[in-house]
């Protein structure tokens, strides 16, 4: 019987500040970086393969955590874990004592997410199928299990959970059959960093839509004169049948995203994303109303399930932008799929940092398939860096993500960028020190 023999966490960092690929009005120089896990097994080839999405400064944090988060899972029987997958993230989760550095939020909730993430990947592994593929094929009753309902069930009990999913049971082979066709619809932010040129803008909306995307999405809110100029520059290129978003990372206050959003409307915007702080659901609720019919999307740095919980009870947003590797993984992201398909509100999962794409495809087919069991106003992020990276990437063809073949959650990164990239003593970051010395 296999069982973990060690738990590997480390700090990989990307100097995308360097080109302002991920670039926006509140996040200006960040460097996509990942705390990597990885739980290895004695069984020959058997690893699992994790990571929570952070900018730089602080991954650090993320891995020391990550291992305190992980400790428990060293010399457990592999089978046994991967059996009881609600169990073992209730163990986990509830650490008496890490538990206050939270709960469900903050360095302990990413580490926490790190390290499931990479249990679910072992267990998509040893059973030889996709993530996606596991949990489609996993029961009712056996998904609510898994689910971290606690805290839900006064909007969403239990039962009802296995009802909703059970109703959607019948549908599952077909739908999967339509994604082998077509693949999962997705949108590209890469065109709209809000560092990129004008020139560059308008260059990469051309290929967006040369390469099939009915959807692409655009920072704002540094300045209004500059987003009227770019958003213009936008919708020359895209026409007016191609879907355009727009997202100001969290910058205003209530009032202000209100009129800013207003100022943008001529450019007939699908979403704006994160107008205000990510915890303030009733200001979404209020800029919801105001900015109708545009709509309002957030998720991204959505802390946890009780959150979106109250974003939906207060119909608060159009769009839930569920993050693959903040929350909880995949125990606590059922819960918010199942509460979204309850509450009618359609996820689209949040996409735009180093790897998420290759976790977000595994998501957002498996709601397609037996959770939501529609398409309709979903349409899942995808951004073209740092792909390189990783063993399985995830294909994107015809603006729609093409579905992933391979065993695990598509997780697993090169040793060699692994070498390359980790911080501070990579060969990448050592010889940028030694540069920046002489
Ligand atoms: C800092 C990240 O790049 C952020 O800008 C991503 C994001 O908001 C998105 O993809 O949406
Ligand atoms: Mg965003």
């Amino acid at each position: 019987m296999p069982r973990i023999t060690s738990v590997e966490a480390v700090d990989v960092r990307f100097p995308t500040s360097l080109t302002q690929d991920g670039s926006d009005a509140m996040n200006k120089d960040g460097d996509h970086s990942a705390a990597y896990v990885v739980l290895h097994t004695d069984a020959d080839g058997l690893a699992g393969h994790g990571f929570t999405f952070t900018i730089g400064r602080g991954t650090d944090l993320c891995v020391a955590a990550a291992l305190q988060r992980a400790e428990p899972l060293i010399g457990r029987d592999v089978g046994e874990l991967c059996d009881d997958l609600g169990a073992v993230y209730r163990e986990l989760q509830s650490d008496t004592q890490l538990r206050w550095l939270g709960p469900d939020k903050g360095v302990v909730h990413l580490a926490l997410a790190a390290v499931m993430n990479a249990v679910w990947d072992l267990a998509a592994r040893r059973a030889g199928v996709p993530l996606w593929r596991l949990l489609s094929e996993m029961s009712p009753e056996q998904l609510v299990d898994a689910a971290d309902l606690r805290y839900l069930t006064d909007a969403l009990p239990r039962e009802q959970a296995i009802t909703l999913l059970a109703s959607r049971e019948s549908g599952r082979r077909q739908r999967i059959a339509e994604l082998e066709v077509s693949g999962y619809p997705c949108y590209t932010t890469s065109a709209g960093w809000l560092g990129y040129s004008d020139a560059k803008l308008r260059r990469l909306c051309e290929e967006a839509v040369a390469a099939g995307y009915n959807y692409v999405k655009l920072k704002v809110g540094a300045s209004l004169d500059d987003d009227i100029r770019r958003c213009r520059i936008a919708r020359e290129v895209l026409g007016p049948d191609v879907h355009l978003m727009i997202d100001a990372n969290q910058v205003w206050d209530v009032p202000e995203a209100i009129e800013w959003v207003k100022a943008l409307a001529a450019f007939d915007p699908l979403w704006i994303e994160e107008p205000t702080s990510p915890d303030d659901v009733l200001g979404h609720a209020a800029i919801r109303k105001a900015v109708a019919p545009i709509g309002v999307a957030t998720g991204e740095h959505g802390m946890n399930r009780v959150l979106f919980k109250q974003m939906f009870q207060a119909g608060a947003i159009d769009y839930c932008q569920l993050d693959a590797a903040r929350l909880g993984s995949v125990n606590e992201i059922l819960a918010v799929y199942l509460l979204a398909a309850w509450f009618d509100v359609p996820v689209c999962p949040h996409a735009g940092g180093v790897g998420l794409c290759e976790l977000v495809q595994h998501l957002a087919i498996f709601d397609y398939v037996a959770v939501s069991g529609s398409l309709d106003g979903r349409v899942t992020e995808y951004v073209d860096h740092l792909h390189e990276h990783f063993v399985e990437p995830c294909v994107v063809r015809n603006g729609a993500y093409v579905l992933p073949g391979a065993p695990g959650y598509s997780a697993e990164m090169y040793r060699q960028s692994l070498e390359t990239y980790r911080f501070p003593d990579g060969s990448y970051w050592t010889a940028r020190a030694a540069g920046a010395s002489t």
